[in-house]
């Protein structure tokens, strides 16, 4: 328990500025996230004895109970029955319907019914310290931390404050979308039952994942997508995820806007810029997220509420004199994934527990142990939709714009493996080549199962092995990762 950790108790706030209790502690996370538990975990185990995690929600964060878990736990069981059913003779043998309220059931228990005391144990066995409650900055080094029942601690950190508060999502300026009730990303990952029409307002990854899983359970969809389908991406494969979505009854609309929304009997109206009315029974609005820093206490460290927390390469918050302030994960506005939050959170943990240790100072080299060089130059991100999307590093326009010296090869998935994995199986690949460097700057794959061909680009993409050394690296037959040879024999070799 935290009470028994020893926290050296310098000073009560009725004997300094008020009420509540002052305490000197190693290091505060304010944020007990995927990104935060990590941070506090490799401090401590860099040799930080008194590690405290504030947390004012449940402790797992968006990841555990209303993001990654319950979307992929939705959309799984759906996904295993389309891949069945491209397989004659495993088809024959999907003779029922989908159990909507076993999949909903399954969804949540991955979330572990919105509880989360196997993290909070988890926490307390890893030696780390949990505080409930409000997080704010009061000064360097200083956490104010107001409990629900409004018990003041304030929590002075010897070495340093990392910041791990998340993000929160973004409503668009759509007149009358304030007073309409809908749902976020949190409604629609724990929704317990599936509305029979839904709008879904935003085609970038929640939207269009959201859309794949409803649409599985037995919802009509309808996706207003703005100006792109998943914007961030190769343009192609954004045009290969409508095509698969409209071929199962779901209807995208891009180039249109949503202009006004209003709901009445029941019934959710959203009128788009060309005048066209949609009407449904739910409405889904994913058009992106913030980061969470509104009512952290910025200002009284100088920095602006409500920016993203920009930082260094070992995650240190630029603007801030000293080492003391560090951010990672969605809060910092890069790579808002669970996989790079926690990758930045080993880095942040460990240059924390070796700066405690006089070592680390400065700045540190790309790709160094204390730096996080792969946030900006080799995000791996997969979408699961399907097909799914699944890529890393830079895109087409982003190494253009970056000065790279641009080559692109991009061809379908038409190997052996893909055949045989399932009856007209479509996919399709590109690798952006730096052709200066003769290496691999970005990926990317669509396809049913793509996802687990990943990685072998990100090794390429941070390993920046040579083409005519990857050239060795010979794909087993038959996978569907032979589409690497046929894409180094686009390339030349
Ligand atoms: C629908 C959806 C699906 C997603 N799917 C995937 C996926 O498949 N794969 C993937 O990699 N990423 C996915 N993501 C992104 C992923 O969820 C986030 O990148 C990740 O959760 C960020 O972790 P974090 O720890 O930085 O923030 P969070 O998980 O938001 O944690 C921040 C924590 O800080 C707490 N907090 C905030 N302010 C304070 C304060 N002042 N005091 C005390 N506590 C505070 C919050 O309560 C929260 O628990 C998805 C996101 C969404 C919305
Ligand atoms: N599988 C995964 O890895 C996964 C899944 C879900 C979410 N996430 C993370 O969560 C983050 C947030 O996801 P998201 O989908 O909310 O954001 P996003 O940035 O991926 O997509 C938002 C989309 O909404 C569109 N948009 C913005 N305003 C609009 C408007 N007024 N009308 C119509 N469209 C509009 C944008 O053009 C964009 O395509 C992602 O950046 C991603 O990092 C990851």
């Amino acid at each position: 328990m935290p009470g028994d950790r020893g926290w050296g108790i310098v000073a009560t706030m009725s004997e300094s500025s008020g009420t509540g209790t002052e305490r000197e502690v190693d290091v505060v996370v304010v944020g007990g996230g995927s990104t935060g538990e990590n941070v506090a975990d490799r401090a401590h185990r860099g040799g930080l004895a008194d590690v405290v995690v504030v947390e004012n929600e449940l402790v797992g964060g968006e990841c555990s109970y209303w993001a990654c878990m319950p979307s992929k736990a939705l959309l799984r069981p759906t996904a295993a029955l389309a891949a069945a059913r491209r397989l004659p003779g495993a088809a024959a043998a999907v003779t029922g319907e989908v159990d909507v309220q076993a999949v909903l059931d399954r969804r949540t228990s991955f979330t572990s019914g919105y509880d989360d005391s196997s993290q909070v144990e988890w926490v307390e066995g890893a030696g780390l310290s949990l505080v409930r409650g409000t997080a704010r900055l009061d000064g360097e080094r200083r956490v104010v931390v107001t409990a629900e029942d409004g018990q003041v601690t304030t929590l002075v950190a010897r070495h340093a404050v990392v910041v791990a508060s998340g993000s929160e999502p973004t409503t668009p300026p759509v007149d009358g979308l304030g007073d309409v009730p809908h749902w976020g990303s949190r409604e629609a990952t724990s929704a317990t039952e599936v509305p029979r029409r839904l709008l879904v307002l935003g085609a970038g990854v929640v939207g269009l994942e959201m859309a794949t899983a409803f649409r599985r359970l037995g919802a009509e969809v309808t996706v207003v997508g703005g100006s792109a389908v998943l914007g961030a991406f190769e343009p192609r494969a954004g045009e290969l995820v409508a095509d698969a979505l409209r071929e199962e009854g779901v209807e995208v609309v891009v180039g249109d806007r949503a202009a006004s929304a209003a709901r009445d009997d029941g019934e959710v109206r959203l009128t788009l810029s060309s005048g066209r009315e949609l009407v449904a029974d739910e409405l889904l609005v994913a058009t992106g997220r913030r980061p969470r820093t509104t009512d952290l206490g910025l200002e009284t460290v100088g920095l602006e509420p409500g920016a993203a927390l920009d930082i260094d390469a070992s995650g240190r918050v630029r603007g801030v004199e000293g080492t003391w302030l560090y951010a990672a994960g969605d809060v910092t506005g890069l790579a808002p994934l669970t996989h790079m939050g926690k990758y930045a959170a080993r880095a942040v943990g460990d240059v924390v527990a070796a700066r405690a240790r006089g070592e680390a100072q400065g700045e540190q080299a790309p790709w160094s142990p204390y730096a996080t060089t792969a946030l900006r130059q080799a995000v791996p991100q997969v979408v699961f939709t399907d097909p799914e999307v699944a890529s890393v590093g830079l895109t087409e326009e982003q190494a253009r714009e970056a000065g790279v010296d641009v080559r692109v090869v991009a061809l379908d998935i038409a190997v052996a493996g893909s055949s045989l994995h399932a009856d007209g199986y479509t996919g399709w690949a590109c690798l952006v080549l730096d052709d200066a460097r003769g290496v691999v700057v970005g990926a990317t794959f669509v396809g049913q199962d793509v996802a687990e061909l990943l990685h072998s680009a990100t090794v390429a993409v941070v390993g920046e092995v040579p083409l005519d050394r990857l050239w060795h690296a010979v794909p087993s037959y038959p996978t569907i990762s032979e589409v690497w040879l046929r894409l180094l024999e686009a390339a030349g070799l």
